[in-house]
């Protein structure tokens, strides 16, 4: 699944590939943990910056399902599948491809399919090497060996009813389910899941969001601590790479105005 080829900041085959900076996003389904993502790249410019030059990615734990069999295919189709149970993902591969990720190399990895429970085919994602990697999703802190990766863990803490209030018409809008199967699965698979194995994982989390993407303040804080702890190239916590080199560097020449993307890192001369 990892390639060997490496953006132009890093020798194909040699030693300096750039070690990021790996956040863990988790919380219940529709907690908001892609919108915070998305937030978090939003004030760090990188919304609009072509993916090869991204300084922040984002992946997606979705992405790590497991293939499933004809028979569990036709189970989830009915809403009888536990996709919220950690035995859905592929745990070598989170890993393997977390590792790859932290070696500074670029990895395929596919979309997820919701409406046809598989990932996709047809789309496959090419994360390019970057200073700051976010992966999110419900599980990301419940493998032992795949937390020990992160360097910073933020938990989404979203109310259960908000959550069910947004995943319903989600499912049904954009995942192409209908009402029973959405209620059904939550009741039978997603709650009890979230309460089993999700929500005690709220507990290896270095900073708990409450309201996800409503919560400004907290968004604010966790960017400027990212901010800081790339500016100063010595994250706290668990260290098994080398922080990226960058600076802060508002770009305040008098010849050309600020604007919104325009900021935040530069590299070093
Ligand atoms: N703060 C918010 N206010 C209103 N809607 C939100 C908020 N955060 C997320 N949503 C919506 O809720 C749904 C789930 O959000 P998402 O960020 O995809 O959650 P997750 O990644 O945790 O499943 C999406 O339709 C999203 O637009
Ligand atoms: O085929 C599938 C795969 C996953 N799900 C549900 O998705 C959520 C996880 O995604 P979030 O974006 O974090 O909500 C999980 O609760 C699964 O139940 C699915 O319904 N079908």
């Amino acid at each position: 699944m990892s390639a060997t080829k490496l953006n132009g900041d890093h020798k194909i085959n040699g030693t300096e590939a750039k070690a990021p900076f790996l956040i863990g996003v988790a919380g219940g389904t529709a907690s908001g943990k892609s919108t915070v993502c998305k937030r978090i790249m939003e004030k760090l410019g990188q919304v609009d910056v072509d993916q090869k030059k991204r300084q922040v990615v984002c992946i997606s734990q979705d992405s790590f399902y497991r293939e499933l069999s004809p028979s569990e295919i036709i189970k989830a189709e009915r809403g009888l599948f536990n996709f919220d149970h950690p035995d859905a993902f592929n745990e070598t591969l989170i890993y393997d491809t977390l590792k790859d990720v932290l070696a500074g190399k670029m990895v395929q990895i596919p979309a997820y399919d919701y409406r046809n429970h598989s990932l996709s085919k047809d789309e496959i994602l090419t994360i390019y090497p970057a200073d700051v990697v976010l992966f999110e999703g419900i599980l990301v802190f419940y493998f032992p060996e795949v937390r020990k990766l992160f360097h910073m863990k933020l938990f989404v803490d979203t109310d259960s009813d908000t959550r069910l209030a947004r995943r319903v018409p989600r499912d049904i809008n954009e995942r192409g389910r209908d009402l029973d199967q959405v209620l059904n699965q939550y009741m039978n698979f997603v709650k009890p899941a979230f309460e089993e194995f999700c929500s005690p994982t709220k507990k290896f989390a270095d900073v708990i969001i409450p309201r996800g993407a409503d919560n400004s303040v907290a968004i604010e804080l966790i960017v400027q601590h990212i901010r800081d702890i790339l500016n100063k190239g010595k994250p706290c916590g668990v260290r098994q790479v080398s922080p990226p080199k960058l600076v802060c560097t508002p770009n305040t020449s008098p010849s050309k105005k600020p604007s919104p993307g325009d900021h935040l890192f530069k590299r070093p001369h």
